[in-house]
This record gives structure tokens, sequence and C-alpha cells, in this order.
């Protein structure tokens, strides 16, 4: 069995060929969720100009002097035309373009009533003062997006200031979701709910997929038509369950037929072992995640995300570093990817009813990561994974539960 590690090294390998790089052009408008597949730099110095950041007076120093003959007013948009001297001033308003070799004393700070032709201030300014100097953000030419961002509204905003109306984004992946078991959806003391199809649906849409999802029920038949009918569309075909040692698990059969050959079956992780990842000389790939929920949680994050990014000029997902809460050491056999929630004082794994235990696991932020033998004391960095699509500390409720 492989290690979580190798399992990494195997994924990062793969070669989707063609598939890695296609590309259009859209309007950053309607870029949000997408990856950008070039650099954004900014076409010019950020600011542009000489920018004041108080409503106030432009005043041009003379010495000790603290009264300064008006001679205009500059408003936001508008540019002063000519030099000023010193003892003079304009109205300046905040975001308008402040004069050569003036400071920006707030109104706050002066004497002055409409139609005066001079302006007291209160005090004698420092040079320089309330300008945002041209260039001291950013100069033209710097890169402000990178190539393999999933663009958020911050890059969008950044991105218009940079001078871009469009953006060059990888293609959406087609992602085929086949959800498998006779117990899902069924009726019956011994059926359960589908939890796993709109928990891929979710993270998958979030990611920028297009998501296509069908449930085949354990029947060679069903199963077999089900991800036919997946393998001929899909970049990557996504099945959960039916991947370990039960009578009905009938997925790893199906990979020849398909004509895909395995990459990796089972990994040394807890949840999520019987994972398994498989490849086709086109470059599609095909995904076995366990059925479990959780195991479908974190082995999205952990083996299908990583998978996608090839799709996505190499996007993958971010771990950071967050001290623990508390101390904490995992006596485990596998490598443990654990619930956890970023609360004040540090990261706190959850306590758990394992990978069937859903609700301990959306009532959490993401995944900590917990190799074999791990001792953590409070306060000691570990690495997280923050949820797909989830906004840290907007977590389920995790009722109250008797030990
Ligand atoms: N003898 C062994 N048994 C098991 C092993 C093993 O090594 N030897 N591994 C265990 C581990 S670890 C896992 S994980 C599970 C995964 O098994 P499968 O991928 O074959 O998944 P299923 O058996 O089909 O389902 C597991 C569990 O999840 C529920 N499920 C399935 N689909 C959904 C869905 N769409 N929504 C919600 N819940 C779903 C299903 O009813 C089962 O309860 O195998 C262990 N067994
Ligand atoms: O590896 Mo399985 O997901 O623990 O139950």
């Amino acid at each position: 069995m492989l290690t979580f590690e190798e399992a990494v090294r195997a994924l990062a390998a793969l070669d989707v060929g063609a598939r890695a790089t296609r590309v259009e052009r859209i309007p950053l408008a309607r870029a949000r969720g997408r990856v950008l597949a070039e650099d954004i730099a900014i076409d010019q110095d950020q600011p542009g100009f000489d920018r004041a950041t108080m409503d106030g007076f432009a005043v041009c120093l003379d010495g000790q002097q603290r009264s300064f003959r008006i001679r205009g007013v500059v408003t936001a948009g508008t540019t002063f035309e000519g030099t000023l001297a010193p003892g003079e001033a304009v109205r300046i308003m905040t975001g308008a373009p402040a004069p050569a070799e003036t400071t920006v004393v707030p109104i706050e700070r002066t004497t002055f009533e409409e139609g005066q032709a001079t302006v007291e201030v209160d005090h004698v300014p420092d040079a320089g003062r309330n300008v945002a100097w041209r260039g001291e953000d950013a100069h033209a030419g710097d890169v402000l997006v990178a190539r393999g961002t999933r663009l958020a509204p911050a890059h969008l905003s950044v991105a218009a200031m940079a001078g871009a109306v469009d953006a060059a984004v990888f293609q959406r992946p087609v992602v085929s979701v086949v959800t498998t078991g006779d117990e899902v959806g069924g009726t019956g003391a011994a059926a359960i709910r589908d939890s796993n199809g709109p928990l891929l649906d979710g993270l998958l849409d979030a990611l920028g997929a297009d998501v296509q999802r069908r449930h085949a029920r354990d029947d060679e038949g069903e199963l077999a038509g089900a991800l036919e009918d997946a393998a001929a569309s899909a970049d990557i075909i996504v099945t959960t369950g039916g991947v370990s040692m039960g009578t009905h698990d009938l997925v790893p059969s199906m990979l020849d037929r398909l004509g895909f050959e395995t990459v990796f079956h089972k990994v040394q992780v807890q949840p999520g072992k019987p994972v398994l990842v498989a490849a086709r000389g086109d470059g599609a790939l095909f995904i076995g995640l366990p059925g479990n929920p959780v195991s479908v949680l974190a082995t999205a994050h952990l083996f299908l995300f990583p998978a996608l990014g090839h799709f996505l000029g190499g996007w993958a997902p971010r771990w950071i570093e967050v001290p623990m809460a508390s101390d904490y050491s995992h006596d485990g056999r596998r490598h443990l990817f654990l619930p956890a929630s970023i609360e004040t004082g540090g990261l706190r794994p959850a306590s758990w009813n394992g990978s069937g235990d859903l609700i301990a696991a959306a009532a959490a932020d993401g995944l900590v990561e917990l190799p074999v033998g791990a001792t953590f004391r409070a306060g000691d960095p570990a690495r997280f994974l923050p949820y797909i699509g989830h906004s840290i500390g907007e977590r389920a409720v995790l009722p109250p539960r008797q030990r």
C-alpha cells in the first residue's frame, strides 16, 4: 500500500496531455471561481499620480508661515494646471492629484470660509503629508495576479485596477460523478440519503468544474452503463463507494472495460484508504472515492483536487500552518486527516465517530494533517487545509453527544 507522500508524487506525475492547456478568454465580470491562465500585470504606476488622501488644502510650505493664498480648487478627476509658489495653496478633495511640492492639510486643521482669499492652518505641517505617492503601491509592469490563481472578488478588483477587462482562464474541466450503492436514495430501514452527490456538486462547482452527475445501483450492467456514459465526455470520472472489499464493490473491475489503467489503489491514510486512481491514454482520469461521506470529503481534497489541478494550470489546494490550541497526539496506525476547526487559541481537531461522521466534519473548517506518531504541544504548528468553498468559522452545528 502506498504512503500518502508516494500517492502525492504519483498524482503529480500524471500527464493529461493536451487537456492541460485548454484556455479561453472571458470578461472579468464572469471570471470569479475560474483559474487564471496568464499573469496579470499592471499597465501603469499605482497610484498613477500623487493622490490626496484627505479633503482640505494642498499647501506649498514657506518656512513657519501659517497663512496661504488660495489659487483654486482641485476635485477628484481634475488637475490643477500650473505651479504653486511658497505660501500658496489650493482647495483639494480626497482622490484629486496633489500639485507638485505640496503637503495636504485636512480641512479640520484650517480656518476657512467660502469666498475667502486665504486659509489659515493651525500648525506648520511636515512636508508631503496626506498624499499617496505615485507608484507607492506598485510600479508599471508589476504582476498583481499570477497564473494559476483561482479568481476571487479581490483578485478581480485588483485585475481591473491593473487595466484588465477580460482574462485568459483555463476551460472548465468536465467532471462526471457517479455515486453508487443500492442503499443510497432507496427506501426501507437500511436505506440512506445521498450526501456524497451534493458534497461533490458543491466542491467541484466551487473549483470551477462542469459537473455531470449519475447514480448507479450495485449492478454490473447499470454501473457499466453509467461509467461508459461518463467516460465518453469527461476529463475526470469520479465514483463514490464500491472500491473496498465488499461483494458489491464493483468499481475496480470496471476499469479495464473503460480503457483505464490503475495508477494506485489504497493509500495508508484515514479516512479514505481504499481510494483508487486510474488514467487513460487520452489524458482522462478516473478517481474512485470511498463511500463514507467524510472519506469523500477528505479524498476529494487530498487526491481529486490535485488531479483536477492538471487541467487548471497546476492549481492545487493551499495548505497552511496553524498553531494547535492544545496538546495532541495521534497514536493510530494511518496518516490521519482529521476534521478540525479554527478557533480563538488555535486549531482544534474534532472529536469524531469515524469516517461516517459527516456531522462532525461539517462542524469543522478543514482537515488537519496528523502523521503516524505525531505529537503536538499547544502552540506547535500543524498543517491545515481549509475546506474548499467554505468560509472559516461558518460551521454546521455539532449537536450535544453522550459519551
Ligand atoms: N473488510 C474490509 N472492509 C472495509 C475495509 C477494508 O479494508 N476491509 N475498508 C473500510 C474503509 S477504510 C472504507 S473507507 C470503506 C469504504 O468502502 P467503499 O468505498 O466500498 O464504500 P461503500 O462500502 O460503498 O460505502 C461505505 C459507506 O458509505 C455509505 N455511502 C455510500 N455512498 C454514499 C452516499 N452517496 N451518500 C452517503 N453515504 C454513502 C455507505 O452506505 C456505507 O455506509 O470500506 C470499509 N470496509
Ligand atoms: O479509510 Mo475509511 O475512509 O477510514 O473509513
